[in-house]
């Protein structure tokens, strides 16, 4: 309870309305630090509430049954509903334009109402929070339906995998392999389409700015002003937002990003003009040997790069570097990890 009135305190503080599913409401929080920490409480407390209130059976029964709601935002994302219009329609005009036929398309709509995306009256259609940022922002939409096309499929046959290759360490003897039939492993799958390479770059960029976004914390809590004139090398950083990020708080950091052919062709394209001579591009294969432009770097930054990978091509990945190493380099890691036991309040 204490939480929740400080957050609306904070909330007030910051110039933004209470929390509410209208389309008007924020759609991110101001990055502040009290702000996401109470948030974070808030969030633990209702998490372990609902666990309690369900019990084991309530409990077991909600986590198998998410998948029902991966269905309908996939639908969501896949028909176009969300963009099929502006303010209000009704079925029929949505199922006009998305190809859906009405009695299924009230069903999928229906139960996204269930978790506050879309609302009806009268039998018309308006947008709630959710929904209205599913049809403005390409990147929520992208990220969503990168999720639910090519990470949920892929989920769905991860136990597959391991039944069928038990401790294969190779990207190739994945779940998504079974899910996308296909013997290449993710990345190189995903670059055989520009549409697909795309999609996720895209997907990688919506949470890269503004409150609880890995780059907030990279910029906060690393000693970046240190380097004073030097290089940061940003291995398989998509479009660059972090290097604009860092570029734009350390005006005299040169920041290089290396990833695939495929996606640095259109990073450029995303740089701001007064930036583009301190965020470049070149195309690199990480588990070759680094390019000449980036030998001599001063950090080497690996950002939600190795939670993609088994040890061994983690250990593969780490040693290609070797070469680029000048005495002093700095290798900075920034991905996501389980929690040790008891690290959470809800970690029992
Ligand atoms: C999960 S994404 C993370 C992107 C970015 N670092 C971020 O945090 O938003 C992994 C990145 O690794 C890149 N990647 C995959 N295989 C690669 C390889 N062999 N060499 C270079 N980059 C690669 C992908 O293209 C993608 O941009």
């Amino acid at each position: 309870m204490a939480s929740t009135a400080k957050f609306e305190v904070l909330l007030t503080l910051h110039n933004l309305p209470p929390p509410s599913f209208e389309p008007s409401t924020f759609a991110k929080l101001p990055p502040s630090e009290e702000l996401q920490q109470t948030q974070t409480t808030i969030l633990e407390a209702i998490s372990e509430l609902q666990a309690l209130v369900l019990g084991p059976i309530g409990m077991l029964r909600s986590n198998a049954l998410m998948y029902i709601d991966l269905i309908s935002l996939q639908a969501v994302c896949h028909f176009k509903i969300a963009e099929s219009f502006a303010e209000e329609a009704s079925y029929t005009q949505i199922s006009d334009k998305c190809g859906l036929d009405e009695p299924t398309l009230r069903r999928i709509m229906r139960q996204c109402m269930t978790n506050y995306i879309f609302k009806e009256h009268d039998n018309m259609i308006t947008h709630t929070a959710a929904s209205k940022l599913l049809s403005e922002n390409p990147m929520m939409r992208a990220w969503a339906a990168m999720i639910c096309e090519e990470s949920w499929p892929a989920a769905a046959r991860t136990v597959d995998a391991l039944e069928r290759w038990p401790k294969s360490q190779e990207p190739e003897h994945t779940g998504f392999a079974l899910a996308k039939n296909t013997s290449v492993p993710f990345f190189v799958e995903l670059g055989k389409s520009a549409t697909r390479a795309k999609r996720f770059a895209d997907a990688m960029s919506m949470f890269e700015s503004g409150h609880g976004s890995a780059i907030s914390a990279l910029l906060k809590h690393y000693p970046w002003g240190a380097i004073g004139k030097g290089t940061v090398v940003d291995v398989g950083g998509s479009h660059g937002s972090r290097g604009i990020a860092i570029a734009e708080n350390f005006p005299s950091l040169h920041c290089i990003v290396l990833d695939l052919p495929e996606v640095v062709a259109d990073g450029p394209s995303k740089i701001p003009s007064d930036l583009k001579s301190r965020v470049t591009f070149a195309a690199h294969d990480f588990f070759t040997e680094p390019p000449e432009v980036v030998k001599a770097a001063d950090v080497f930054l690996f950002c939600r790069i190795f939670h993609n990978w088994s040890d061994k091509y983690s250990i593969k990945i780490l040693r290609s570097l070797i070469l680029a190493l000048k005495y002093g380099a700095r290798i900075l890691i920034s991905d996501i990890c389980l929690p040790e036991p008891h690290a959470l309040p809800s970690a029992l």
